[in-house]
């Protein structure tokens, strides 16, 4: 008794305080927090009271409706890049279903893919997703710009903010219906591109992997989404820091429901380091590489593949 340590917990940061704006002191205290926050667990939570909760409550709502659709109009989800449209029925993740919007911050781009599923249009549908999607955007502004000050690269910010569209994915996993035991909801990996934010309904189920290898279960709270670091961001920052390791994991009969906002690099764009990040102590640690190429070679790779290992063995200088 009493030897037990508290289970680790995420570090949580205020993207909520009015006046969050580049050059003044609460900024900079945030900056500080999510530089500290990303060394430590390469992943945080950030408190985003912003968007409303009706907003939030419409989401699940519309997501509800959407998965609710037979497979055959899901399937209607296609995309040119791998893990850009509808994923399901895997036999390696058989509670996990996806869809996803490109260029979701685009209105005209979320009205085109809703429209595959109801060729009417659903404008309450395509509203919440993209309004959805273009507010947790600003957090992704917020938190890039952050990381490029802190490393002194304040000058590449419109050129990165530039180089990246956004992918807003939607996720549900049925709820295993196996008692207390646990099954697999999707496998541990790390995302391939710059910063995933997540949000999620109450059922639990995320796991991130600290740095000494502990799982930290992410417990779903209304105010918070959780902002990862992806492979690409890995590399451009030439390993300052490093990926989010994660994973979800499901128990009980209720499903859970996931959103994503990926800010993933432009079709053509080359990811590079920028000079100021290399240097004698600091080696080139990957090639230039284009982000759909990589992603192209990373889902060729066998499943039973360490997903951190793709971006080395890719492009490892
Ligand atoms: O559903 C989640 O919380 C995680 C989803 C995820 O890791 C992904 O889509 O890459
Ligand atoms: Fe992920």
């Amino acid at each position: 008794m009493g030897s037990e340590t508290a289970p680790l917990k995420l570090p949580i940061i205020d993207f909520a305080k009015p006046n969050l704006k580049p050059g003044t002191v609460e900024w900079d205290l945030v900056k500080g927090q999510v530089q500290q926050a990303l060394q430590e667990y390469n992943c945080f939570e950030a408190s985003f009271a912003k968007i409303p909760l009706e907003l939030r409550g419409a989401l699940f709502g519309a997501l509800d409706e959407l998965f609710d659709l037979p497979f055959e109009v899901k399937k209607r989800n296609v995309a040119d890049k791998p893990y850009h449209g509808y994923i399901g029925q895997q036999p390696s993740v058989p509670l996990y279903e996806s869809m996803g919007f490109k260029d979701a911050i685009v209105m005209e781009n979320v009205d085109a893919q809703t429209r595959t599923w109801w060729p009417e249009g659903n404008p309450s549908f395509s509203e919440t997703i993209h309004s959805f999607a273009k507010q947790v955007s600003e957090l992704d502004q917020m938190v890039r710009r952050m990381i490029l000050e802190s490393f002194g690269i304040e000058k590449h910010v419109d050129e990165h903010m530039d180089s990246t569209d956004y992918l807003f994915r939607v996720n549900k996993y049925e709820g295993p219906k196996t008692g207390s035991e646990t099954k697999v909801g999707l496998i541990s990996h790390t995302d391939k591109n710059i910063v995933t934010i997540l949000y999620q309904n109450d059922v639990g189920g995320l796991g991130i992997q600290s740095k000494n290898g502990e799982w930290i279960d992410v417990k779903p709270c209304k105010d918070s989404f959780i902002v990862m670091f992806g492979d690409s961001f890995h590399a451009y920052l030439n390993g300052r820091l490093n990926p989010t390791y994660h994973r979800v994991m499901m128990t009980g009969d209720r499903a859970r429901y996931s959103v994503g906002l990926f800010s993933v690099p432009k079709v053509g764009y080359k990811i590079k380091a920028p000079e100021e990040l290399v240097d004698e102590a600091h080696p080139l640690l990957y090639k230039p590489f284009e982000h759909a190429e990589f992603l192209r070679f990373h889902y060729s790779r066998r499943d039973e593949e360490d997903s951190r290992s793709s971006l080395k063995v890719y492009c490892g200088a």
